[in-house]
């Protein structure tokens, strides 16, 4: 196993918010992307068959260390990439697929499906950036999930015979709402500002500054990023992946649903109940889909109706419920499809693999919620693989062999992660945030008193945890963030409403169903089988 780290603590802070913390404009564009000339295909050719000390650190040489021990010793590989956000971690990881690409496969000799598999491997970037990474404070092209790649090779030529993609954890909070100066996922301005004229017709799409999911966090354009570019990356990207035409068809029409259901306002009516604000917007849609193949979008439109039951003040949360619902299962969706394209042709064949790990990087933001712990937590157990891999297994390995050394002084940072993830004997904040729920399952606002109240107990005796009534401050190893209680449970909680799911189950479009299968539907509506909290 390799670990590169990338980038260091202070740099990421640096580029935080750029403004704020004083830097010129001119130093923050030294973060941006220049080629320095250092990724070239002559470049790549020096690194092969080298030991990786016979040439200048690279990722090039990591890569074709891992290749090499993949094909000398059977061993399967993985590398993972840490570092903080906007570190360089997706831009490694893109080099290292290359460079295995490269060196395994010889397009003049390659049969048609190794070089097919090849392009299908490397078509997946430009998908899965598009679909789930997004501009941040920190970075233009922030990585909003986690991806393990592993590109399976045939032991007898070492090859690329398949591969497979785990997803991990996308943030779709991202999807209703962004920090000002935020984006949504790319494709969402891909989409809007570029997409083909048919389907601005057949889904009445307009503009990314028409919609409120687009456009609230005003930052529609991003210097560095060309959405029209980018989107024809993307389409060419399904076409190399062997996405047909009807599934493209499907993706963008759950696209254009979500933006429009973010548009959908409500009112309070006499009765507190929740009544549509601007009937226009759900007309217009509806029409659109009504028209000959889109007849069976008709789960909209009991949607709507449905939501007028609804109480004023859950209108907005089931509105962006709905929304995020179907986001994250599309992108499920379509990593599972790409999944299908990279199956293998013989399953039968014993496979060797290089895996790839590659997650959204450590973040400090003015605001920071659930997301950001989430993510952070991740960070930290990384950083406990690599404090158990490389300095504490090294250390105890020279005791164990009595050599002579100077030992180096190392923050373990074991005691973050139990502040966060231990269940007894004290309780860390997960489980504090999941008992919290389930003692105000109904109100919100109390769950987050609740939790708020348990803050104290949780990080009693532990020095890296501060309680600061409605904020708490977690001293991780990359740095003190303070998160906010408020919306914190909720967010945990990631309910559905029963409604909403039934709708959602009883909805005549075929696409839905696949995005929301019956299975999936059971077991959120039944109590029993439904998962309290999305940490468990
Ligand atoms: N090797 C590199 N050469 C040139 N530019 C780079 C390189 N690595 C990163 N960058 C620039 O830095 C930006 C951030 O890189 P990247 O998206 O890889 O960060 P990350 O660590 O994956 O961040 P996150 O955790 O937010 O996803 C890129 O958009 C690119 O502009």
């Amino acid at each position: 196993m390799a670990i590169v780290k990338r980038g260091g603590r202070n740099k990421a802070k640096q580029q935080q918010a750029p403004a704020k913390s004083g830097i010129k404009k001119a130093e923050f564009d030294l973060h941006k992307k220049k080629e320095v000339g250092i990724y070239t295909y002559e470049n790549m050719q020096k690194y092969k068959g080298k030991n990786r000390l016979e040439v200048p650190p690279h990722v090039f040489a990591i890569a074709e260390t891992m290749y090499y021990h993949l094909k000398s010793y059977g061993e399967n590989q993985c590398v993972i990439i840490s570092g903080e956000s906007g570190a360089g971690k997706t831009e490694a990881a893109k080099q290292i697929m290359q460079y295995i690409a490269n060196v395994s496969v010889d397009d003049q000799a390659a049969s048609g499906n190794i070089t097919r598999i090849k392009d299908m491997v490397l078509a997946t970037n430009p998908l899965l950036e598009s679909f789930g990474c997004a501009k941040t404070l920190r970075n233009n092209n922030s990585s909003r999930h986690g991806k393990y790649l592993e590109i399976q090779f045939d032991p007898s030529n070492y090859q690329p015979i398949a591969a497979h993609i785990t997803n991990y954890l996308l943030e779709k909070q991202r999807v209703v709402s962004q920090i000002t100066n935020e984006r949504n996922f790319h494709i969402f301005y891909q989409f809007t500002k570029h997409c083909p004229p048919q389907y601005k017709q057949q889904f009445g799409l307009q503009g990314p500054e028409t919609y409120i999911y687009t456009s609230a966090a005003k930052c529609i354009n991003v210097d560095g990023v060309d959405d029209n570019k980018d989107f024809q990356d993307t389409l060419r990207a399904m076409q190399t992946i062997g996405l047909q035409q009807h599934e493209q068809d499907n993706i963008f029409k759950m696209l254009a649903a979500i933006l429009w259901i973010g548009n959908v306002s409500f009112v309070e009516d006499e009765s507190g109940n929740a009544a549509i604000r601007d009937e226009s917007v759900t007309k217009n849609f509806k029409e659109k889909y009504n028209r000959k193949s889109y007849a069976n979008f008709s789960w909209y439109e009991k949607r709507f109706n449905l939501s007028c039951s609804f109480k004023y003040c859950s209108s907005f949360f089931c509105r962006d419920a709905l929304a995020k619902g179907i986001y994250n299962n599309l992108f499920e969706w379509i990593v599972e499809r790409v999944n299908l394209s990279l199956e293998a042709q013989n399953q039968s064949v014993e496979k060797k693999s290089i895996g790839i790990l590659d997650i959204y990087g450590f973040e400090i933001f003015e605001q920071n919620s659930f997301e950001q712990i989430c993510i952070n937590y991740v960070n930290e157990k990384l950083q406990q693989i690599f404090i158990q891999l490389t300095l504490k297994a090294e250390q105890d390995e020279y005791v164990q062999e009595q050599i002579k050394w100077t030992p180096i002084d190392y923050f373990n940072n074991k005691v973050v992660c139990d502040l966060i993830e231990a269940t007894r004997p004290q309780p860390g904040l997960f489980a504090a945030l999941n008992d919290s729920i389930k003692t105000a399952h109904a109100d919100s606002d109390a769950a987050d008193q609740v939790f708020a109240q348990r803050l104290s107990m949780v990080g009693a005796s532990n020095r890296h945890f501060e309680d600061r009534r409605g904020k708490f401050i977690i001293k991780h190893y990359a740095g003190d963030v303070t998160y906010e209680v408020a919306g914190m449970t909720d967010k945990n909680k990631d309910s559905m409403l029963r409604d909403l799911l039934e709708v959602l189950s009883t909805s005549s479009n075929q696409f839905i169903s696949v995005l929301f299968p019956p299975e999936l539907l059971a077991a959120l509506t039944d109590s029993k089988k439904r998962p309290e909290t999305c940490i468990r």
